[in-house]
């Protein structure tokens, strides 16, 4: 008998808590900054115009069934995926050195990854992985799940509210040699605070020196300059300086397909002779953990994706759509900043602009969010982080106005 009254209850999570209160909400005011989901200037979802077209064109085709993908997915998807983050050219896919899988979106790819490395990354010794303080808190259970344990490197610098970066240099510096490093790509979620290009140089040499594991983590391509290419910069950096590591790619937000879970995983191994019969070795491992786990991943989003991605019109489409979504978020990003310093809100707010990608760090407490919350209506995570895109024409008055409140 499995007594399950002995099951404890478990914190409701967050974020998807946060969700549910904001629809629970009648106040007309109501703004919704939380969730890390892009929303048009009326506060709706926007289904991306070449999504739509993606749409169209696959219900169109006679030939669409419902019948199992690969284990390892849309080859097609998985393979503009690659070029995608590690740029067509890359000598990653030319040696052959590079695996994927496709996931069930980010969260999916982070778990495959954790749970690839819990069975086979240094299985006989002690193994930390390292997480930036703050960090996406998924993460946190993502890996312990798996058995792994995790610390943190300190990463945002509450004086310059910019990078900590002596905190993550000394950090990694001191830890346990070979240790797994978990790196957001670009757009750093909460802080949208990213190295400059030379401090990410300074971070590999250290990663290097102490032969730890770098695992990319990107949900935000695009979404942090505009740029597709730019915002893969630091994957293609650690790839030029021949590192082996993994990739856990998200199509939720610069897709638009977050219920449509579309994501991929990818498995690097540094240049050697036998690099392409290791990686081989590595997919067939991936392949039985997929296999145990979701069998075969979900065909729709990654059709959508897959022919936007292989269709040069299409990718063009994407890359208009990109900016219109990145465009829109940094003009909340300069009038937030604005109404702020006019209102005379206490505080600088130049990080509003410096930050990039869909999340500002505002900076407030914990008790000023729930007095923004309770006073205003307005819910944003309790560390203070709001996602840009929940602001718009109408509702960025009232809710600087709210923050002033809060603050003052
Ligand atoms: C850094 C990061 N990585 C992975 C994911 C997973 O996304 P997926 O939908 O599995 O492809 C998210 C989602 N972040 C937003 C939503 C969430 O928390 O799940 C957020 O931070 O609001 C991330 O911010």
């Amino acid at each position: 008998a499995f007594n399950a009254d002995a099951v404890p209850q478990a914190p409701e999570d967050p974020l998807f808590g946060l969700m549910a209160a904001y629809k629970r909400d009648t106040d007309p005011n109501k703004v919704d900054v939380g969730v890390g989901a892009y929303r048009d200037d009326n506060a709706k979802p926007w289904v991306l115009p070449v999504v739509k077209k993606a749409d169209d064109l696959l219900r169109a085709d006679p030939n669409l069934n419902h019948e199992y993908l690969p284990i390892a997915g849309l080859a097609e998807f998985t393979t503009a995926s690659q070029k995608l983050i590690l740029g067509a050219d890359s000598p990653a896919i030319k040696d052959k050195r590079v695996t994927s899988l496709q996931t069930v979106s980010g969260t999916g790819a982070v778990h495959l990854g954790a749970l690839f490395l819990s069975k086979f990354y240094k299985p006989s010794s002690k193994r930390t992985v390292y997480f930036s303080d703050p960090t996406w808190p998924n993460h946190f259970q993502i890996f312990s799940n798996v058995g792994l344990s995790y610390k943190t490197y300190p990463y945002f610098s509450k004086e310059t509210r910019g990078l900590n970066f002596d905190g993550v240099i000394d950090t990694l510096q001191n830890a346990d040699e070979g240790s797994i490093i978990v790196l957001h790509a670009c757009a750093h979620n909460p802080t949208g605070v990213d190295p400059t290009q030379e401090q990410w140089k300074k971070i590999a040499e250290v990663i290097r020196a102490k032969k730890h594991f770098p695992f990319f983590d990107t949900a935000y391509q695009g979404f942090a300059s505009g740029d597709l290419a730019r915002d893969g910069w630091a994957i293609r950096y650690f790839i030029e300086q021949g590192f082996e590591l993994c990739i856990a790619q998200s199509y939720a937000k610069n897709f638009g397909l977050y219920g449509e879970r579309a994501g991929c995983f990818h498995f690097v191994t540094a240049p050697s002779s036998d690099a392409q019969s290791t990686v081989i070795r590595v997919a067939s491992q991936l392949a039985i953990l997929q296999r145990s786990e979701i069998s075969n991943p979900p065909a729709y989003g990654a059709r959508i994706a897959s022919l936007i991605l292989n269709d040069p019109t299409l990718f063009a489409e994407w890359e208009r759509d990109l900016k219109t979504m990145s465009g829109r978020i940094i003009d909340m990003r300069k009038a937030l900043r604005t109404k702020l310093e006019e209102l005379g809100t206490p505080g600088t707010w130049n990080h509003i602009t410096d930050q990039i990608g869909m999340f500002s760090f505002t900076g407030l407490t914990e008790e000023q969010v729930l007095k923004v919350r309770e006073d205003s209506h307005v819910y944003m995570t309790k560390n203070g982080r709001i996602s840009m895109a929940g602001l718009n024409k109408h509702n960025i008055d009232y809710f600087a106005k709210a923050v002033d409140k809060a603050v003052k």
